[in-house]
């Protein structure tokens, strides 16, 4: 009975795969497994998880496999556990929308090597599919984009280009191939009112006019205009400087951008942007310079780097599991204010020898945290563009002062809502006092208890709340993580690798 059943999901999956035009391998790599593990399954030789069939499903774009619809997923998790070894970070979420969205840029081949999946990237390649990009996995985890000689933007996957905030930089590339066009508004985080007007000031000057009018902006170009002088943002945001880069990258001139975000994503863009022919000067500073190409047709490869919110989301769960664990591929220079503070705060942590990301140009390092008492700051935690402590990582610092001893005052300046999803952690134990909307004080040290609860609406604070559901004793259930699972690629499977246990399970 249950190879017949076997049998007969392994025939759907084939039959599916065949639908889509697609090699056995072609599957596996979409699934980062062999071609023979395949092969076992289509053949039911295999035993196969509800979780594979999903993902399988979600690969081959077929309801038939999904069983149906694969409602949310959620995470079952047992703490109280010391995490130990070591644990890899992987390439950011950040860049690799980003790159995505550059590679409109090129009218050649573009491979970015080592992409996170995670369904941020999902979306954006929906997106990319949908108006006639030819988007494909290769080698396990590359991805090969080539655009077509004319996008169908009519054609657009609107619904996955709301569920995400990058969809915006699509501007900065359409503007170089059309003279009209409409984009859906742009979706991400559910974080307070997040502004587009920097983008639309920064991009009027290469001629860009946008009305926004019933969910989409309207976009004209005027082609005759061109920057007259310095490009001044009026916020040193990082996608609105990369909206303003990829502008600049085509337009035949020389473009200065003051007041430039100098974050890693935009690092990894001007890196990309290099390879595209495109000269950039300023790189790390808040200045940048741009030689644009007019046309670019290139066969590229690009690396992108690490991702520090990653590492500071690994390096908060060995401290609140109280774990001795090694962070490795850590970008230490998008970190080093972060790791400041925690060393004030008493953390003992060694860094390694430093050593270049496969880019070239970002300084990694493995870091190794170790179990550690620590007192609250003395000072208030606040985030600031780069070279400050990271927007990002302001969450982890909830969980890390509920560990410490002593009272800590976070103040996240910088989002309508996200310091008030902090209060989330009081259901497992923490004492988080929201003082207003920008403002918490966290008491501790927590003696963590498990909860069943939601995830809430934003990323960072999610993971915050399963990272105190790792240190609460008992089982704790975290509901519908598609937000994680927008910026954290398979993070249950590899903490469990670590020494976690979280179990995963959706509804069907
Ligand atoms: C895809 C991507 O890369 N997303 C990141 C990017 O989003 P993104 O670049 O879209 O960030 P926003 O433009 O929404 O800016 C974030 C918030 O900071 C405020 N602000 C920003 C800069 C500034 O100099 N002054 C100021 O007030 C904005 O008004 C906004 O409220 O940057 C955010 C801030 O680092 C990060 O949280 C996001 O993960
Ligand atoms: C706010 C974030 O992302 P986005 O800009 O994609 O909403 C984030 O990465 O924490």
């Amino acid at each position: 009975m249950a190879d017949d059943y076997l049998g007969r999901i392994g025939r759907l999956i084939r039959d599916a795969r065949q639908h889509r035009g697609w090699t056995q391998l072609q599957l596996a790599d979409a699934l980062g497994t062999s071609q023979s593990a395949v092969n076992r399954i289509e053949r039911g030789n295999q035993n196969i998880s509800l979780e594979m069939i999903a993902r399988i499903g979600e690969a081959l774009d077929s309801e038939i496999v999904s069983l149906g619809y694969a409602g949310p997923m959620h995470l079952r998790v047992v703490g109280g556990r010391r995490l130990s070894g070591a644990i890899d970070v992987r390439t950011s979420k950040n860049a690799c929308v980003a790159l995505l969205c550059a590679a409109l840029l090129n009218d050649g081949r573009t491979i970015l090597r080592s992409v996170a999946r995670i369904e941020e990237v999902y979306r954006i390649l929906e997106v990319l599919s949908s108006i006639g990009v030819r988007a494909r996995w290769v080698n396990g985890g590359d991805l090969e984009i080539v655009p077509p000689s004319r996008l169908e933007l009519e054609a657009m996957d609107t619904e996955a280009a709301r569920r995400t905030r990058s969809v915006i930089m699509f501007l900065g590339p359409l503007m170089h191939r059309f003279e009209q066009f409409t984009l859906p508004y742009a979706g991400g985080c559910d974080l307070g009112t997040r502004t587009v007007q920097p983008h639309m000031t920064a991009l009027r000057q290469f001629g860009l006019e946008v009305a926004a009018t019933q969910g989409f902006y309207h976009a004209q170009v005027d082609s005759s205009v061109s920057p007259t002088r310095a490009i001044v943002l009026t916020e040193r945001g990082d996608t609105v400087t990369e909206n303003a880069l990829m502008a600049a990258a085509r337009h035949d001139g020389v473009t200065v951008i003051r007041n430039a975000s100098s974050n890693y994503m935009v690092q990894d863009l001007c890196f990309f942007l290099e390879e595209l022919g495109v000269k950039v000067e300023g790189i790390g500073t808040t200045t940048l310079t741009v030689h644009g190409v007019p046309v670019i047709d290139r066969d590229v490869d690009y690396s992108p780097s690490e991702d520090p919110v990653e590492a500071m989301s690994l390096l908060a769960a060995a401290v609140v599991t109280g774990s001795e664990l090694t962070i490795r591929r850590v970008p230490v220079e998008f970190l080093e204010i972060e790791l400041a503070v925690l060393e004030e705060m008493g953390l003992d942590c060694e860094r390694g020898l430093e050593y270049a990301a496969a880019n070239g140009r970002t300084r990694l390092v493995d870091l190794t945290v170790r179990p550690s008492k620590l007192v609250s700051p003395i000072d208030k935690i606040h985030p600031m563009p780069f070279p400050g402590l990271n927007i990002d990582n302001v969450p982890f610092f909830a969980a890390i002062a509920a560990s410490a001893q002593g009272s800590t005052l976070i103040h996240d300046w910088v989002y309508d809502n996200r310091a008030i999803y902090l209060t989330e952690l009081t259901r497992l134990g923490a004492s988080v006092k929201l003082l207003d909307p920008h403002r918490v004080l966290v008491e501790g040290p927590t003696r963590w208890r498990s909860a069943e609860m939601m995830c809430p609406p934003a990323l960072r604070p999610a993971v915050v709340v399963l990272l105190a559901m790792l240190a609460a004793e008992g089982t704790s259930v975290l509901r519908n993580v598609y937000v994680i699972n927008r910026g954290y690629e398979d993070l249950a499977e590899r903490l469990n690798a670590v020494g976690a246990r979280i179990e995963t399970f959706r509804d069907i």
